[in-house]
């Protein structure tokens, strides 16, 4: 693994020279154990820690496949999926594996007692498959998520909705998180070149996905001018959700948890913040009664920071806890759309309000090859910006993935795969240099 990254960071490496490299047999990768899978029963799922069940392992390099890559991994990000799976909620990823190796041989792979995970990364390519000519060895990439087969036509227009659609890292195995990723080729991106090895690893899944749920007309086909109220506006997906509103022309009403997601907020353009914490809305009495009263409470507020406007979008993912609320807020005609529910998947609203006023909730998850591929255009040229906060070495990762868990991060947390240090791999200083504030905004707040 030394050869590797000393070949990756001498200026005279050729990229015969990284082909030519011998590939260890083994690296060490961030895994949770299938005979763990019951270590949390009976817990809430606020006590489940995921630095008990997320190891760092030895394992044996996989199996090169036609249409695949190797990739040898400088960074990566902590993703809510990463601590899905750390907690095994809402199901067992290992599920996941079993029924994606039982499709194939090839896929078989997968189908492991450990489960390297990960869904970002940012690195350079090691080996490509047969049948892979768009890429070679030496190429420095990003990855995005998605893995699909597209042997069935039902994928064609969009391939997230390929029957075989997974979420690598989640839903196969040789995930990011991990000194060396398998990858289809389909998935490898440019790496934007202004930016160092853990920046560019941490928008990737969580862009692309507000970029399909907000921007795209596969999702709520935002428009400049609509009021769009941002729950969790400087988390992950808010983060990215408040620049496409910002960059797209729209209103954002980003909701936050305390004073300093609200400068964050504030620091990225956004006038219009509701602190949700210190405006104490309670809309559960109890865990079965919803209290419209708050949800009327919450609107006014959002009123009064419009001009007495309503909300086009809604970009949910909190779930249950907010779901009530948010079809109440959303204008007539309005749309309401999700992509998760953190707080609880069995979401309750009042229908009249949805059905009386003729708004429209969509459903979406991360993005289709090819808008996955525009959201990361938009990184690399400068004008959606990583929003990562605290970066943590490969062996920290549980403690990584615990802050995320407990909602104690900030954007993004990045992590150190093959990476010896921080601010490694920027390639145009001057691209950089112009957004430089931008990309550091999240940074130690
Ligand atoms: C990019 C990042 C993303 C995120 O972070 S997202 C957040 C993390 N992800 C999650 O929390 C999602 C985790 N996944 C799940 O919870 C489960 O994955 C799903 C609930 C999404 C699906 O569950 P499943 O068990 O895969 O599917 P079923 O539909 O419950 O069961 C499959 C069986 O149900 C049959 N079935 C499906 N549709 C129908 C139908 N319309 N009518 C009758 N049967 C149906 C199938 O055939 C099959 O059957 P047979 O078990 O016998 O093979
Ligand atoms: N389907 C898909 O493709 C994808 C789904 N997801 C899912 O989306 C969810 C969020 O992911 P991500 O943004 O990365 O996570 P983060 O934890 O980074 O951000 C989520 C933010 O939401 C806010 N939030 C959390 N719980 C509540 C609540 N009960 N009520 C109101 N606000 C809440 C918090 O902000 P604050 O405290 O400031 O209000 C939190 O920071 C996860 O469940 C994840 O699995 C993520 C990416 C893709």
């Amino acid at each position: 693994m030394k050869d590797i990254l000393d070949a990756i960071q001498s200026p005279d490496s050729t990229k015969a020279d990284i082909a030519a490299l011998p590939l260890p047999e083994s690296y060490r990768a961030i895994t949770v154990h299938k005979d763990e899978t019951e270590m949390f029963a009976g817990l809430a799922t606020r006590d489940k820690d995921p630095r008990k069940s997320i190891h760092l392992d030895e394992v044996p390099v996989p199996e090169l496949g036609p249409g695949e890559a190797l990739v040898a991994v400088m960074a990566s990000s902590v993703n809510y999926n990463s601590v899905w799976t750390s907690i095994f909620e809402p199901l067992s990823t290992f599920g996941f594996l079993e029924r994606y190796g039982r499709t194939n041989e090839l896929a078989r792979r997968h189908d492991l007692p450990y489960h390297v995970i990960g869904s970002d990364l940012a690195g350079v390519v090691l080996r490509t498959g047969p049948g892979v000519n768009a890429w070679q060895p030496g190429d420095e990439v990003v990855a995005h998520c998605l893995s699909v087969e597209l042997e069935s036509s039902d994928g064609h227009n969009d391939t997230m909705l390929d029957p075989e659609q997974r979420i690598w890292g989640f839903e196969t195995n040789f995930g990011g998180l991990a000194e060396i990723a398998l990858v289809k080729s389909n998935q490898l991106m440019p790496k934007p070149d202004h930016l160092s090895w853990e920046e560019a690893a941490a928008p990737g899944l969580v862009n692309s996905t507000a970029y399909r749920q907000l921007v795209s007309r596969n999702g709520a086909g935002m428009k400049q001018g609509d009021n769009v109220l941002i729950w969790g506006a400087s988390g992950g997906l808010g983060s990215y959700a408040t620049q496409f509103a910002l960059a797209g022309g729209a209103n954002p009403i980003c909701v936050v948890s305390s004073p300093q997601k609200a400068e964050i907020c504030r620091s990225m353009g956004a006038e219009a913040i509701i602190d949700r914490n210190a405006e104490g809305y309670r809309f559960w009495k109890d865990e079965q009664t919803q209290d419209p009263k708050e949800w009327k409470r919450f609107g006014k507020r959002i009123r009064e920071l419009t001009g007495g406007e309503d909300i086009d979008i809604v970009f949910e993912h909190p779930g249950r806890e907010t779901f009530g609320a948010s079809v109440f807020v959303t204008r007539k005609g309005g749309t309401i759309t999700t992509c998760a529910s953190t707080s609880g998947y069995m979401h309750e609203y009042d229908n009249r309000y949805l059905w009386m006023s003729l708004k429209r909730i969509i459903g979406s998850h991360f993005a289709n090859y090819r808008e996955a591929w525009e959201a990361n255009r938009l990184v690399a040229k400068g004008r959606i910006h990583p929003t990562l906060s605290k970066v943590y070495s490969l062996e920290d990762t549980g403690q990584a993935a615990y802050d995320v868990h407990r909602n104690l991060h900030q954007g993004k947390v990045g992590v150190l795969c093959l990476a010896p240090e921080e601010g490694l791999g920027v390639r145009d200083r001057d691209k950089r240099a112009q957004h430089l504030d931008a990309i550091n905004r999240f940074r130690n707040v």
